[in-house]
């Protein structure tokens, strides 16, 4: 077992996180358990001396005042934990709202940091769907172990010592009690961990499906081509699958309970005979015997309560605990991450190849280049050539597998000027927004009297049929607004790329939804908003990439051309033999030109 996923380890990490979340609250819950737990002890040291006080009475005569004086401690002892039962009540609900809140509240801001590369890894993708049903489990395991620190061990050790006081064999059989009782645990618990272990990647096959199934987007493709059956039925096979494993465990976990209970059960009984014997035999007292009669009853279920319920909960909840550890223990982004200054305004890349986590093969090959200042450089190749994942190397969103990259002056594997980069891409968002705060999210501290000129040049026409409430319109049919085309919302797209303060933008695709008539329009505006701005456009449209100062040729990962349009089409590679391929397309937009 590797130090991070150590059970100390864990349970270290997860007490301190908790413990600085509300300090007072658990310090006054650890104590009024704490207190209740002596209490129910010594009330029964109490309840000894009471019998024993009685029985005196009854064998010689005399005053009852002792007895009186002792009934009246018993009934004080009781009330008193009565009470503290209430406060910890009242500190345990407050406090597993206040905490889980907290733990979410973590989850969230480690999300935020998390490096993107994660995001395409299928096991971290498990991690973090873990993380969230993680941290409230946490929350429960730290109250389990803090009932059972301060309430169930300091009551079993003062009724261990108070039966050894009397009789060490009946401290021997209690604790030989919880022997298989807690071997049954530790073995739950690894069934626990595998279960969950097994669940994660169901669970979020079974998200997706369901996402296919009922989601805006999916639903019209799945019901036009009659393929939510499919969904449908792998939904069910998937809900069988974690059905038959959450049963499969379940089961093993109640045969092993079943026969620990048994073995606790015959425990209980030889230590009521022993007690029997042993009070027939004179060796212990009436009074003693009275007292651990009656108190037997509640150290049985108090101990079944550590093992059973707290060891059970911990043995539940580990497995949790330790992927929440494991969670937060990702790789993130420093905090000064995204800021970084520096001079140099040129896009270094040195020998870099790039891997998605899990691929054979690389998506980037030795790529060796230099984006100057203000350059615009247009990329193109066929499809899985690569381009998508260079301009997402360009942006720092993933660090290569080796070589270097440097935006602006800055290694991005240490830190990132975003503050100057922008992006359209090619699956952007469409948020349920108004029309203005879909362009103007990209910056928020940004100047919203550049809007109109903006959409004007990008050709989003504000027709009121269309946004009836103009900016202000919502692009939602869910929350009473309007929905738009995709070409429209493409424009809306790259509103919001130019909207943002920017040195650096990367258009990946930014236009294919476009018709080509109004794509030269757009490109040309692009062109002339961007003349002091480096900009890198993906496409597949030849057309387009004519506009840039440069174009580079993707194939299976590597730059092989590079130049000028004039340059690249007297080469005669092939740069040259994609663009005659397109030829058609160019008459019509050389006739628009
Ligand atoms: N998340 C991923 N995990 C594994 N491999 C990926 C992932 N995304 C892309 N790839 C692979 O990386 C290679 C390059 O993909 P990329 O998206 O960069 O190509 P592209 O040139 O932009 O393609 P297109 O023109 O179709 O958008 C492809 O072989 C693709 O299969």
């Amino acid at each position: 077992m590797d130090k991070k996923s150590n059970f100390l380890n864990i349970l270290k990490i997860i007490f301190s996180v908790i413990i600085k979340a509300c300090p007072a609250y658990f310090i006054f819950y650890a104590l009024s358990d704490m207190l209740q737990g002596l209490s129910y002890g010594f009330n029964s040291f109490l309840m000894q001396k009471f019998y024993d006080s009685i029985n005196t009475i009854l064998d010689n005569g005399g005053l009852a005042t002792m007895s009186y004086l002792l009934a009246g401690a018993v009934s004080l002892v009781i009330i008193s934990s009565q009470l503290l039962d209430g406060v910890a009540n009242f500190m345990y609900s407050n406090m597993t709202k206040k905490l889980s809140g907290h733990m979410n509240y973590i989850v969230n801001q480690k999300l935020i940091r998390l490096k993107a590369i994660l995001y395409e890894d299928p096991n971290k993708l498990d991690l973090i769907n873990k993380a969230f049903e993680s941290s409230t489990k946490c929350v429960g395991l730290v109250f389990t172990f803090i009932s059972m620190l301060a309430f169930h061990i300091p009551y079993l050790i003062f009724m261990l010592f108070y039966l050894a006081s009397i009789q060490p064999w009946l401290c021997v059989i209690l604790l030989l009690m919880f022997v298989p009782m807690s071997v049954s645990q530790l073995i739950k618990s690894t069934f626990f961990a595998k279960q969950e272990d097994h669940s994660a990647p169901l669970r979020r096959s079974l998200e997706e499906y369901e996402n296919n199934i009922c989601s805006k987007t999916f639903f019209k493709e799945t019901r036009t081509l009659g393929i939510y059956g499919f969904f449908r039925k792998r939904y069910i096979n998937i809900l069988d699958d974690l059905n038959k494993l959450n049963w499969k465990t379940e089961r093993k976990s109640c045969i092993i309970e079943l026969c620990t209970r048994l073995v606790a059960m015959i425990g209980y009984m030889v230590l009521l005979v022993v007690l029997i014997v042993f009070s027939v035999q004179g060796i212990i007292s009436i009074g003693q015997f009275a007292a651990v009669f009656s108190s037997i009853g509640l150290a049985f279920s108090v101990m079944q309560g550590v093992v059973d319920r707290n060891l059970g909960l911990v043995s539940r909840n580990i497995g949790f605990t330790k992927n929440y550890v494991n969670f937060m223990d990702l790789p993130e982004l420093s905090p000064e991450f995204n800021f970084c200054e520096s001079d140099n305004d040129d896009i270094i890349l040195k020998d870099v190849s790039f891997q998605y986590p899990n691929a054979n093969s690389f998506a980037l090959k030795d790529i060796t280049l230099t984006i100057k200042k203000n350059e615009t450089v247009a990329v193109v190749g066929e499809n899985g050539s690569g381009k998508t994942t260079l301009a997402k190397v360009l942006t720092g969103i993933y660090e290569p597998s080796t070589g270097s990259v440097s935006v602006m002056g800055c290694d991005i594997s240490e830190k990132l000027p975003y503050s100057r980069i922008s992006a359209v891409n090619q699956k952007f968002n469409r948020y349920a927004l108004t029309l203005k705060e879909n362009i103007t999210i990209s910056d928020q501290k940004g100047d919203e009297s550049a809007i109109p000129e903006i959409i004007e040049k990008i050709n989003l026409e504000l027709d009121p049929q269309i946004f009836p409430d103009a900016l202000e319109t919502p692009l939602t049919t869910e929350f009473g607004g309007v929905d738009l085309s995709g070409g429209q919302w493409q424009k809306v797209a790259i509103c919001r790329g130019i909207y943002r303060n920017h040195d650096v933008i990367v258009l990946d695709e930014p236009t294919a939804a476009i018709d080509p008539i109004e794509e030269s329009s757009v490109y040309r505006s692009f062109t002339e908003m961007s003349k002091d701005k480096t900009a890198i456009i993906i496409t597949h449209r030849i057309g387009s990439a004519k506009i840039a100062d440069r174009i580079l040729v993707m194939d299976q990962g590597r730059i092989m051309e590079t130049g000028t349009h004039d340059e690249l089409i007297k080469k005669g590679g092939k740069y040259a033999e994609m663009y005659n391929l397109q030829a058609d397309w160019y008459l019509i937009e050389g006739s628009n030109t």
